[in-house]
């Protein structure tokens, strides 16, 4: 695009500036309540909704107050919640069987939310440190996380979901070759219209932690994930993880963590124009949440500027803690 711009003073860019109604005909992008997921903590451990310490106003819902947050988010308008386990530490094992349990935490949740609340869309997470003693996405063995044996336990975890009900399938484990075993599962046993949103380019990220502590994998995490989760240094990578993703079978595709990785948004979109999906991550959320709280930011203003940027980025829409926040906001609530 070229622009065509007269010398000053015929064009004055400030002219389109100048009142709200101005600004608004010349808005080039928006944000809606229908562009946002919402990420929940849930668990059975502890009997009360409890708050994540380092994620202010974030709780992990026990299954009632889990029905309670969909019932709300879908009165606010909100298209989706996406659901992570916080685990006993009693239940997590090297095998990580919990993890495909049908009577698991996320999966009874997803059965109490599909009965509560049927137009909301659940999302879930595929991925196997929540169960798993080490805190790694995939099983180990020798100090190696091993891929392929990985897959079949995310395929088993996956069925178990779409059993129980959910819409959005989340690999967020970053193996080989699992969207595609996930999606042949899937046909094999009548779950035809189950969508996947692959966590394509999902990158080895310093802005988890909190998320970490809220599902319990910080303290078991041994070493790192930079074997499997993407160098933050790489571009070209994230185009290669995608394209293979979506011939594998992706119906949507993500690029997590959020603001820090706008560029890879915009170039996936504009690559592949499939539905494009960022995740503005638990540090990211932190951050801003802990500059508000010193009086440094505020709230509502950096909210709305951070949702905006990743829609401006080219995503159709943003996981984010925000989601009900920013959703009253929209509404005037
Ligand atoms: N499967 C792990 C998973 N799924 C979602 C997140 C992070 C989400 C967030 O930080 O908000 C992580 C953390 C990790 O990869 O260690």
């Amino acid at each position: 695009m070229t622009p065509i711009l007269p010398p000053f003073p015929h064009s004055r860019l400030r002219r389109l500036r100048r009142t709200p109604a101005l600004r608004d005909l010349a808005q080039e992008n928006r944000l809606s309540v229908k562009d946002l997921i919402w990420p929940i903590f849930i668990t059975d451990v502890a009997g009360a909704d409890v708050e994540v310490p380092s994620m202010p106003g974030v709780f992990r819902h026990t299954l009632e107050g889990a029905v309670r947050a969909a019932e709300g988010a879908a009165r606010l308008g909100i298209p989706a919640i996406c659901l992570f386990p916080y685990t006993d530490p009693a239940v997590k094992t090297e095998g990580c069987e919990e993890a495909w349990n049908p009577e698991n935490i996320t999966n009874r949740v997803i059965r109490a939310i599909k009965a509560a609340v049927p137009e909301i869309a659940i999302m879930t997470d595929i991925a196997l440190d929540p169960y798993n003693a080490n805190g790694h996405d995939g099983l180990v063995r020798d100090g190696e996380i091993i891929n392929d044996e990985t897959v079949e336990c995310l395929v088993r975890m996956a069925i178990a979901q779409a059993d129980a009900g959910a819409d959005i399938l989340g690999p967020s484990d970053m193996m080989d070759g699992r969207i595609g075993a996930m999606r042949a599962a899937l046909e094999a046993s009548g779950h035809r219209d189950v969508t996947i949103l692959s966590y394509a380019a999902k990158y080895a990220s310093g802005f988890y932690g909190p998320f970490r502590d809220a599902v319990g994998a910080s303290g078991a995490l041994k070493g790192d994930k930079k074997t499997y989760q993407m160098n933050p240094a790489n571009a070209d990578e994230a185009i290669r993880l995608v394209a293979r993703d979506l011939a594998e079978g992706a119906d949507m595709v993500m690029v997590k963590p959020g603001m820090p990785y706008l560029d890879i948004c915009r170039r996936v979109k504009d690559q592949f124009g499939v539905p494009t999906y960022a995740y503005q991550v638990s540090g990211e959320y932190a951050m801003a949440m802990a500059a508000v709280q010193n009086g440094w930011l505020d709230h509502d203003q950096i909210m709305m500027e951070s949702l905006m940027s990743f829609r401006r980025a080219g995503c159709d829409g943003v996981l984010t803690y925000f989601a009900p926040k920013a959703a009253k906001l929209l509404a005037n609530l």
